[in-house]
């Protein structure tokens, strides 16, 4: 027969399965009570022998007391902003100006994600296990959100598969899908409490709580676009390819994303975004396309505090909300 600790190991990992495929692939194999009867079952193993727990255990996503005030916490690579596209003519002299200095007539082959509505985010994963989260802030100095961050289902508490870096910071977006938006605003409406403006502002409210059983209640998710400090392994050498291996490793990516080579066809794939834009299910305020050959990128450095190998185009603004 196994031991507790084998026991309860095995259970773990079926639990960050379950997570995984509910939560980051929206592919679950199970139906909710047979997750629940496992997330249970190590919950009492937990409880009963308390020696047992650990910190990345799918059981402690909720566990820290409220905070008195956010750290502050320093990017040791900074976190980008990026210039904006505002019609097809700045992408075109974006493209033209890319191609001039890559010394290149080709089409470029560009990585093109939508540009989520929501709160930038830096993760870091220590040996897999997820050590901290940490607002954009600045750029270069942001708060430390770690306990908040953990209560996000599709952040995983630590990378699945293996040959990961020692060191890997993921960024992405951390949004609340409109219909939770929608729900949310109901109960608050019912309940005479605060209604959010929009989904963004829903998001950064319920990451500046310092009490992170508020924001375990709301409904945030989290896509990852990047990758910042990387130590002790190596990355593929497209953008698009490093988003695939994130995936992998258990982290939610963009199921719109994709990629497509020279002008014309990233008009194409805006385009398309645009009219499907009140179908998705969280609000985007442009396209992101950026060069998908990361020798490519760094051969095209930034200037000042954007990246020369990415821009946003944006949509035209949607009229505010009218609550
Ligand atoms: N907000 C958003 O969805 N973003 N933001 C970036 C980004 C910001 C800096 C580099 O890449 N990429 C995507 N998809």
């Amino acid at each position: 027969a196994m031991t507790v600790v084998e026991q309860i190991t095995q259970l773990r990992s079926l639990l960050e399965q379950y997570n995984y495929q509910y939560y980051v692939l929206d592919a679950p194999t199970v139906p909710d009570a047979e997750y629940d009867r496992v997330f249970h079952a190590v919950k009492e193993l937990e409880d009963r022998q308390p020696e047992l727990r650990r910190s990345d255990s799918p059981t402690q996503r909720v566990g820290a007391a409220p905070l008195d005030g956010f750290e502050q916490v320093r990017h040791e690579v900074r976190m980008l902003s990026l210039d904006n596209a505002f019609n097809e003519q700045d992408f075109d002299s974006f493209d033209t100006r890319l191609k001039k200095l890559l010394g290149r007539d080709d089409d470029i082959e560009y990585a093109c994600e939508p540009k989520l509505d929501g709160v930038a985010v830096s993760l870091l994963y220590r040996n897999g296990v997820l050590e901290r989260g940490a607002t954009r802030g600045d750029g270069q100095v942001g708060e430390n959100i770690t306990s908040n961050v953990r209560t996000i289902p599709s952040i995983p508490l630590k990378l699945i598969g293996s040959g990961y870096p020692d060191v890997l910071e993921v960024r992405g977006e951390i949004y609340m899908p409109r219909s939770g938006f929608e729900a949310f605003n109901d109960k608050a409406r019912e309940l005479y409490e605060k209604e959010f403006v929009n989904p963004r502002n829903a998001a950064a409210g319920s990451l500046r709580q310092l009490d992170p059983t508020v924001t375990a209640k709301r409904p945030l998710q989290m896509c990852c676009y990047s990758v910042g400090l990387v130590e002790g392994g190596d990355l593929p050498a497209r953008h698009s390819e490093i988003l695939a291996q994130l995936n992998q490793w258990g982290l939610r990516i963009n199921v719109d994303s994709a990629v497509v080579s020279g002008a014309k066809a990233c008009m194409n794939y805006y385009s398309r975004l645009g009219e499907r834009r009140d179908q998705l299910p969280m609000d985007i305020d442009g396209i992101v396309f950026k060069v998908n050959s990361i020798a490519d990128q760094q051969r095209l450095g930034f200037v000042s505090r954007a990246p020369r190998w990415a821009i946003a185009h944006k949509f035209p603004a949607q009229e505010e909300l009218t609550t």
